[in-house]
């Protein structure tokens, strides 16, 4: 008689979560719908941490997926995103995304409605903020003026990232060959230390949930604390790299870099149809 033919596998049983763990119906992991695109030292992290307070958005870490690791795949992106129920718009937020020169196209590729927000600040002040950062990483760092300046006194030294990073219109063109302006959303830096809960409220239409109750200013800090972060009960203040004292750059430096960016400022004023009033 023929072998008894093998009984067959029978199918894996459903896997059993404790009722704890059952995923929700409809949470998934999202593409990012805005991106804080940068730029690095204008507040970035401030909106960031403010926006963690709002119910409808989730915020995914910081992978640096456009700059540093987009061989690793849009699935490995998505995949590190926070899970978000209908009606929540994820969002992630890195430096430099805004400068980086490949990120428009597969920013696009990965969705051409992305929203885009891009935190500015007064360029002057914004490179004087990078070099305090650098300074106090490297203290045996030149001075301000001899990396600002070809040879000393010399033509404005571009090459210099803290001089590059803030031609924001040039920039700002390249993404325009992408998205159309109505993508983007420009976010002073100065307004999140003046008034949070104005400018973080009112990003993306979201409902106004943060308001001035959420925040106290930090005497010692000197700028706007939370009184609760996220999942916290503590007071919640920006890390000491945020907020950090600026070396003294004398006034003919501040002038000159000034009478530098004017023109790009202008440029950029037109482009974005908004006077951010640096001059
Ligand atoms: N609430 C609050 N607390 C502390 N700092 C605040 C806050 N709001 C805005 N800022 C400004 O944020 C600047 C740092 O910007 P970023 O977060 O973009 O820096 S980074 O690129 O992520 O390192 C930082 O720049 P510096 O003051 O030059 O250090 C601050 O001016």
């Amino acid at each position: 008689p023929p072998a008894l033919a093998p009984t067959p596998p029978r199918p894996a049983p459903p896997p059993v979560y404790p009722a704890c763990d059952w995923p929700a119906a409809t949470a998934v992991n999202a593409f990012p719908q805005a991106l804080i695109l940068g730029v690095k030292k204008g507040g970035t992290r401030a909106s960031l941490e403010f926006l963690r307070l709002h119910p409808d958005r989730a915020l995914g870490s910081e992978p640096h997926f456009f700059n540093r690791c987009y061989e690793r795949g849009l699935a490995w992106y998505r995949s590190l995103m926070p899970r978000t129920v209908e009606g929540q718009i994820t969002m992630e937020k890195a430096p430099s995304y805004f400068v980086t020169c490949e990120a428009p196209h597969c920013i696009h590729g990965m969705s051409p409605d992305t929203k885009l927000i891009v935190v500015v600040r007064n360029l002057v002040t914004w490179a004087i903020s990078n070099y305090a950062q650098a300074l106090s990483r490297m203290p045996g760092l030149p001075s301000f003026r001899a990396l600002a300046f070809c040879h000393g006194l010399g033509p404005v030294d571009t090459a210099w990232s803290a001089m590059h990073i803030g031609l924001y219109a040039q920039h700002l063109a390249h993404w325009l060959c992408y998205f159309p302006l109505s993508h983007f959303l420009f976010v002073r830096g100065k307004c999140l230390v003046s008034n949070p809960a104005g400018k973080v409220g009112r990003v993306l239409g979201l409902k106004r949930v943060i308001t001035d109750k959420h925040f106290y200013f930090n005497a010692t800090k000197g700028f706007p604390c939370l009184k609760k972060a996220q999942g916290a009960r503590q007071p919640h203040c920006l890390g000491k790299s945020k907020g950090q004292p600026h070396p003294r750059v004398p006034e003919a430096v501040v002038q000159r870099l000034h009478d530098f960016y004017r023109p790009f400022n202008c440029k950029f004023y037109q482009m974005t149809g908004h006077d951010f009033g640096w001059d």
